[in-house]
């Protein structure tokens, strides 16, 4: 019922260009912004009114939101096809009881957790922690992939400023083509080069590959034996005893648990390399940022409720304006991987077609993301923004201060800082107004023609600290959770990635085409590949075969 409302009031607003709903109202960014900790979030720039923000409110009471944040601050199954719970929330309570355990001694289990970390953490800033041939080490490569690289990537690279350590280098290694760990291999000292081994299933392949990989280079510089594994290797998971099986020492390990999603799990051991680059209490001020916007986003009205009104504009664009395209662009280098970080976080959890109940879903779920750092994006894409075909919304992302520190080029670097700024602002503004921004009166030939009318929001923080860039990413992680509850949808699960990976396997046999380990003999190899060949398309039997004619000519 108000979802129909909804959209016949869409109908009206549509005739109404951005401009227009500015020029009605002086008062809309007033009206139309928040301001909570260090997050102002304005979505005035958005085509909606106070009319369709009432009713989005009373939708989300029709969709029980209340409900489904209860439940899942309680540590409900609110995964229903994996049967789990989703806290990745309690990683960064404190123990103090504002938000009440789900179990007792779950809290004590992350508390725990962080211990090892800052044990493990203070011998590598030491350098206590040694190679297998007494060297300190100096280089830390994170071999992950998924939730397991993007989240510590996208924050170490935020948090760079805040790096305390000197003598460490942080990498990170993710594609399964092993390009990234060939390169790397040439730049390291084996000696000196701790592996992190960063998956919570220890199952995905990519990981495993890389891990393998790195194995090999170890043992080829260093020896066969198990101390070269137990002094260059440490291992973050949820299966212990997958880390223990591959050869990961006890006291190397650190473990997280299947109620973290991997696109929700920078919180918590998978964050090791942050924590390493920035140092614990810095680690700890993340923490409680993520934990300040889960007190605003359980105890906040709806409209008052920043993640909750991100979650709505964007339902009434995607639903109500009919708008698939979102573009995230932080104007702010820093912030270079926010964009793949928020792909995974909201494509992953909410591209889904049918609800919780297995149904088809009501209209469009989440929109196609993408981003860029803004001011390249400038450079790149944003023709099409203004005066392409497509409607797209878009997110800008910012801090209000920069460069405190006083340097020898401090005020060439806050004149650049102020640059952004501009640019971020204006560009905002054009993307609402199109020529309306002119001075009243200027004539534009048609190709030099605005017409405006994107919708966009913008973020801005104070500045970017651990704790406001912690506030940031729990908004957002909200955000998803309370799209997904108003689409009908679980967001903690991801089914659509797990087929490919099954006949990428197959694949791979057809492709490898050698018996493996299990030994299989060449008899039975062939059998079976021809079968496997069989059930496949012509197009990638005919791809394979190109694949193979290459290489034996090679
Ligand atoms: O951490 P892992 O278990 O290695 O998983 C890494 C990634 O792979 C999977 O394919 C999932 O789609 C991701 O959600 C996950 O983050």
């Amino acid at each position: 019922m108000t979802w129909e409302t909804l959209r016949a009031h869409a109908t009206r607003l549509r005739q109404q260009h951005l401009s227009e709903l500015f020029a009605q109202d002086a008062q809309r960014f007033e009206q139309l912004h928040r301001h909570v900790g260090p997050l102002l979030f304005d979505f005035s720039k958005q085509r909606l009114d106070g009319e369709a923000l009432q009713l989005l409110a009373r939708l989300a009471d029709e969709r029980d939101l209340g409900g489904w944040i209860e439940r899942l601050f309680a540590g409900e199954e609110v995964n229903g096809t994996e049967r789990r719970a989703a806290m990745h929330w309690a990683l960064r309570a404190p123990a103090d009881g504002s938000i009440p355990e789900p179990r007792e001694g779950l809290y004590a289990e992350v508390e725990e957790q962080l211990q090892k970390m800052r044990e493990l953490i203070n011998k590598l800033h030491s350098g206590q922690w040694r190679g297998v041939t007494g060297e300190v080490v100096t280089d830390v490569v994170n071999i992950g992939v998924g939730g397991s690289d993007l989240g510590p990537l996208m924050v170490c690279r935020a948090l760079e400023e805040c790096d305390v350590t000197t003598a460490l280098n942080v990498h990170f290694v993710s594609s399964m083509d092993g390009s990234q760990l060939a390169y790397l291999l040439r730049e390291l000292r084996p000696h000196t080069t701790l592996f992190v081994i960063s998956s919570k299933s220890f199952t995905t392949v990519d990981t495993l590959y890389n891990a393998n990989t790195a194995r090999s280079w170890l043992r080829e510089a260093l020896g066969r034996e198990q101390s070269v594994v137990d002094c260059h290797f440490l291992g973050i998971s949820a299966d212990v005893q997958r880390m223990t099986d591959w050869g990961i020492h006890e006291d190397h390990q650190l473990r997280l648990w299947d109620w973290v999603g991997g696109r929700f799990s920078v919180w918590s051991a998978i964050g090791f390399p942050v924590a390493l680059s920035i140092g614990m209490p810095a680690f700890r001020d993340f923490l409680a940022g993520g934990h300040f916007m889960d007190t605003h986003f359980r105890t906040a009205p709806w409209l008052e409720n920043v993640p909750v009104l991100m979650a709505l504009t964007g339902v009434w664009n995607t639903n109500m304006l009919g708008i698939n395209a979102h573009a995230i662009l932080p104007y702010d280098a820093r912030l270079k991987y926010l964009p793949s970080y928020l792909e995974q976080l909201e494509m992953e959890s909410n591209g889904k077609s049918v609800t919780r109940d297995g149904e088809p879903v009501e209209g469009s779920t989440s929109p196609v993301i993408w981003g860029e750092v803004g001011p390249n994006a400038q450079h790149a894409f944003y023709q099409l923004l203004h005066q392409g075909t497509q409607v797209v919304t878009c997110d800008f992302i910012v801090s209000a201060m920069r460069y405190h520190e006083a340097t020898p080029v401090t005020t060439t670097l806050e004149g650049q800082h102020e640059l952004a700024l501009a640019n971020c602002l204006a560009q905002s503004r054009l993307l609402a107004f199109g020529e309306a921004a002119l001075p009243q009166g200027e004539q534009m030939p048609f190709y030099k023609r605005y017409k405006g009318n994107q919708p966009s929001s913008t973020l801005m923080l104070d500045e970017l600290t651990p704790f406001a860039l912690g506030v940031l990413l729990a908004a957002y992680e909200h955000k998803v959770f309370t799209q997904a509850v108003m689409w009908q949808i679980n967001p903690f699960d991801q089914w659509g990635v797990e087929l490919g990976k099954k006949i990428a396997l197959e694949t791979l046999s057809l492709i490898h085409q050698q018996p493996d380990a299990n030994d299989l003999s060449a008899q039975l190899l062939a059998d079976r590949n021809r079968s496997l060949r069989d059930s496949m398309d012509a197009s990638t039997t005919g791809l394979i075969d190109f694949i193979q004619q290459q290489r034996r000519g090679f």
